[in-house]
């Protein structure tokens, strides 16, 4: 914490050089680290103990200030091959990173850099010195609240300007945030999973099935893991329109992650999900992807109060009745009420009881609300891969 000594010798207040302005008028102060400025976004809080690299650049937490409850980060550092947004230069994912203690250095063979330089250069405000404790109570308490996350490192700031910016933004309910993220371009993807000593991976030909993965704003990890499967992946945008995506004659759709209200994509996603389902493509979605699946089916998505972002949730599986500790990322919700016949649930959390999975049982078609990618997290959920490639041979077979 950096603490100035005044002239006379004894110890003067601590030069506060960040600020988090919430939206109700609380101030938290503490210490700026990384990029300056100030960002608007909705404060979450992520209980992973490891992989804040891979939470930082997430595509999902756009529009996102991500409070991390494990007390230390940056000890090992940030490299290249654990971003997870597509694009490695400064793009998507959080706004913001709230943490307890200062960054510390770094500390792995992996390592390319401080975190706090790497910050910077991804243009990601920090604050460090923050009760996070504190801050994850209210979160809990009173639901996600948008906020103005602002470092100067001079310590000065106008915070009734910021107050100001922070009521003046809408808020994620209701914000389509996809077109700010994923690519526009189609391309193909073969990178398989890393190992130690070879590092990543590629695709060994011939594929066995031929993927389209529909990039609302996807984590590298998921076409990783889906090349790491067999399939051979075509990347198209979330734009693409269902007869594009069919022109390229998939065996299966894959629906990505991404971030905001999925409610929102109903004027372009939702209806070419509908209509590949009405084709009887096979097709799987994580997150993001299960809410438009979920959406495309008839039924309604809702905002969380606190929204479940972590790496140790527990999920059942109803298909086989076990429990899988699960990576998460999400602040809204499939309405499990609102399900059609035709939408059977096959994933429920254990910590609040929410959706976490439908399966249709008229079309080759399921999804799920957690990260079977993991990136950062358990591996427990890999399985769905192998699911989606198993419905993908029965439905060529057939
Ligand atoms: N990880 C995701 O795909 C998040 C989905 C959606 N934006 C939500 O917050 O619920």
């Amino acid at each position: 914490m950096s603490v100035d000594q005044d002239k006379a010798g004894g110890w003067a207040a601590p030069l506060h050089t960040g600020l988090l302005v919430l939206a109700s008028g609380e101030i938290v102060k503490g210490f700026g680290v990384g990029a300056t400025g100030a960002a608007t976004g909705e404060v979450c809080f992520n209980t992973a103990m490891t992989g804040y690299e891979e939470i930082l650049t997430d595509p999902s937490y756009s529009g996102q200030i991500v409070t991390f409850t494990f007390p230390h980060v940056g000890n090992v550092g940030a490299n290249d091959e654990d971003i997870e947004t597509v694009d490695l230069g400064k793009s998507a994912g959080a706004l913001g990173a709230i943490f307890a203690a200062p960054v510390t250095g770094p500390s792995s063979h992996r390592a390319q850099q401080h975190l706090a330089d790497w910050l910077v250069a991804r243009g990601v405000i920090g604050l460090y010195g923050i009760d996070t404790r504190a801050l994850t109570a209210l979160i809990r308490e009173k639901g996600m609240p948008n906020a103005v996350v602002a470092h100067s490192p001079d310590g000065k700031f106008d915070v009734e300007a910021l107050l100001a910016q922070a009521r003046a933004w809408p808020g994620i309910d209701g914000m389509d945030l996809v077109p700010g993220v994923g690519t526009k371009e189609r391309y193909d993807w073969s990178q398989t999973c890393w190992r130690l000593g070879s590092g990543f991976g590629e695709r060994r030909a011939p594929a066995k099935f031929r993927v389209v993965a529909i990039d609302y704003g996807v984590k590298r990890n998921i076409l990783r893991l889906l090349a790491e499967a067999g399939c051979e992946v075509l990347v198209a945008p979330a734009t693409a329109s269902a007869r594009e995506i069919l022109a390229l004659e998939p065996d299966g759709v894959f629906l990505s992650n991404g971030p905001g209200d999925p409610a929102e994509t109903g004027k372009y996603a939702v209806p070419v999900i509908r209509e590949l389902l009405e084709r009887r493509v096979p097709v799987f979605g994580i997150c993001l992807g299960h809410q438009m699946m979920a959406l495309a089916v008839g039924a309604k998505t809702e905002k969380m109060p606190q929204g479940h972002h972590g790496a140790n949730h527990p999920v059942k599986d109803f298909t086989t009745g076990k429990v899988e500790i699960v990576s998460m990322n999400h602040g809204f919700a499939v309405n499990r009420e609102t399900l059609p016949a035709n939408a059977k649930e096959t994933h429920r959390s254990l910590f609040d009881g929410s959706n976490c999975g439908i399966a249709l049982t008229d079309r080759p078609a399921f999804s799920v609300q957690h990260h079977p990618e993991a990136s950062p997290g358990p591996q427990d959920s890999h399985y769905l891969f192998t699911r989606f490639v198993d419905m993908m041979a029965k439905a060529k077979a057939a």
